[in-house]
């Protein structure tokens, strides 16, 4: 399973594809809005920092006040322009699922996020979209089991043979990562600091001091 950083900060993106191997990137307005840093610059920063990398998809959503096809599809087209990792992130509403058809048609890869239903789901992947973006956390905290909608996705495609990459998003601890990946999905898209979390047990720790322990009691030689 994949692991994409979600996240708009230079930095700590830089940091986790040196350190951890992530495999790409999504970004949505609010985390460029907590980057501090205005939308064109994190472009052109996401756009150099990984020019000399393939295959490396990064996210980057539209301004979500459009809402006819033809200004997204343009905005799309401009963001596309930037960077060729560049995936255009599109919500799932019915003028959104209409410029994910257009982009794809026009060799442009799209993301349609804002999924929260398997009927949601199957529309992005029968249009072609490169990815689609279900999103679990949102769901969880208020309240909704969240493995058999993940599930259902993953089984739909795989019976149809869908080629969209199911990206399982809004992920905010291990256990979320894990079902995801129970589930069959091909990518998790988490925040750097729950994948920090995700490493990490408090016995690895505990098992840490023990040999610790026994070390500093052992002659070296
Ligand atoms: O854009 C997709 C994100 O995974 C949404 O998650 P967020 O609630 O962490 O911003």
């Amino acid at each position: 399973m994949k692991y994409f950083l979600d996240s708009a900060k230079i930095d700590e993106i830089r940091y986790a594809y040196k350190h951890w191997g992530i495999d790409g990137v999504t970004t949505n307005p609010r985390h460029i809005m907590n980057s501090g840093k205005p939308f064109i610059t994190v472009l052109k920063e996401l756009a150099d920092e990984f020019s000399d990398v393939k295959n490396f998809p990064i996210s980057v959503e539209i301004n979500p006040h459009l809402d006819n096809y033809e200004e997204m599809v343009a905005e799309g087209k401009k963001i596309a322009s930037l960077s060729d990792n560049f995936v255009i992130k599109i919500p799932c509403t019915e003028q959104g699922l209409i410029a994910a058809k257009n982009l794809e048609e026009q060799g442009i890869k799209t993301n349609v996020t804002l999924v929260f239903s398997p009927s949601q789901a199957l529309q992005p992947a029968r249009i072609g979209a490169a990815f689609v973006s279900p999103f679990v956390g949102w769901k969880e905290q208020s309240g909704e089991d969240t493995n058999p909608y993940i599930q259902d996705i993953v089984n739909i495609y795989r019976t149809y043979g869908y080629d969209t990459e199911i990206i399982v998003a809004a992920l905010r601890n291990g256990k979320q990562i894990v079902d995801a990946a129970k589930a069959g999905a091909d990518i998790v898209t988490c925040g750097f600091d729950v994948y920090k979390t995700s490493f990490y047990h408090a016995f690895t720790d505990y098992g840490l001091n023990v040999f610790r322990n026994a070390w500093d009691n052992t002659e070296t030689e």
